[in-house]
């Protein structure tokens, strides 16, 4: 389980995502972080990451109020990440974004203290260790996620049919069926990644995740990212509040070393 001392955020001048969330449970292992290239340390024997993702696991897409997820069914094995540092498969069971309001910031890690418009979570649980996804949450090395930059460039064809789905999704605990889709479509071509033990960056915050951030970003259009901006935080029939900057602060390294699959 995860325990330890609980301490205080730095007195950053908060998002009001973050008003509540002052005091983090355990909190030596936090995200996001500023991965500083130079400092990595490339391991020649970290495999490359394993997808294989399949489309009909597709079921749904919901706004829960900090981003929209779209969830797959994880009831068996048929969409997993594997390799890279992981000793066992990983199920997938959603992705997410997290965004700014405008294209000069909106990622959670930074590279070298370089920030991205958007970054994306495909997140994974220890189906070998853990029978579900809550109990996998809070337990060490429960949860793989892999982080993907996004920067504004070409038009994502293949992301075009979430973008086209996401107005019936604009209000808090709205929901669509969202079926055949094969989120390796949004892996970058290039395989290098860095990989660090962290923690979730909503609530619970819990640290149980071996991220792996890929270093290439992929390449969206200014049009796509504008829709992310269209949602809401709020539900039907509250006062309109556009979820946009819903990425938690930079958090301390502390005592981690961050590997890279690359030299
Ligand atoms: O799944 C989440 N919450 C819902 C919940 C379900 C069951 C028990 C508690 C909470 N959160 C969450 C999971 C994974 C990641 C993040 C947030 B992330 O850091 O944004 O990227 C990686
Ligand atoms: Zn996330």
């Amino acid at each position: 389980n995860i325990t330890g001392c609980s301490y205080k955020l730095r007195n950053v001048d908060l998002h009001p995502l973050w008003k509540g969330q002052l005091d983090i449970p355990g909190g030596t292992r936090q995200s996001p972080i500023d991965i500083r290239v130079r400092d990595s340390i490339f391991h020649p024997d970290l495999a490359p990451v394993k997808t294989h993702y399949d489309p009909n696991t597709c079921l749904h897409i919901w706004n829960n109020g900090y981003a929209f997820l779209v969830e797959f069914d994880d009831c068996t094995d048929k969409s997993v990440v594997s390799g890279g540092p992981l000793e066992n498969p990983y199920r997938l069971k959603q992705f997410h974004f997290h965004w700014g309001v405008n294209n000069d910031w909106g990622s959670e890690h930074t590279v070298d203290s370089k920030v991205f418009p958007a970054e994306l979570h495909l997140v994974h649980w220890n189906c070998t260790k853990y029978r579900t996804f809550e109990e996998a949450i809070m337990e060490e090395n429960g949860l793989a996620v892999i982080g993907i930059f996004l920067k504004v460039g070409r038009h994502h064809e293949k992301l075009q049919k979430l973008v086209d789905i996401l107005p019936s999704v604009r209000y808090k605990d709205s929901l669509t069926e969202f079926n055949y889709f094969d989120p390796s479509c949004l892996l970058p071509s290039c395989s290098d990644y860095w990989t660090y033990a962290g923690s979730l960056t909503t609530p619970p915050l819990t640290e149980s995740v071996s991220w792996i951030i890929m270093k290439k970003p992929i390449e969206v259009d200014h049009s796509q990212l504008a829709v992310f901006r269209s949602l809401l935080y709020s539900a039907v029939g509250e006062d309109e509040k556009y979820m946009v900057d819903n990425f938690r602060p930079l958090q301390p390294l502390m005592n981690r070393t961050v590997h890279s699959s690359f030299q």
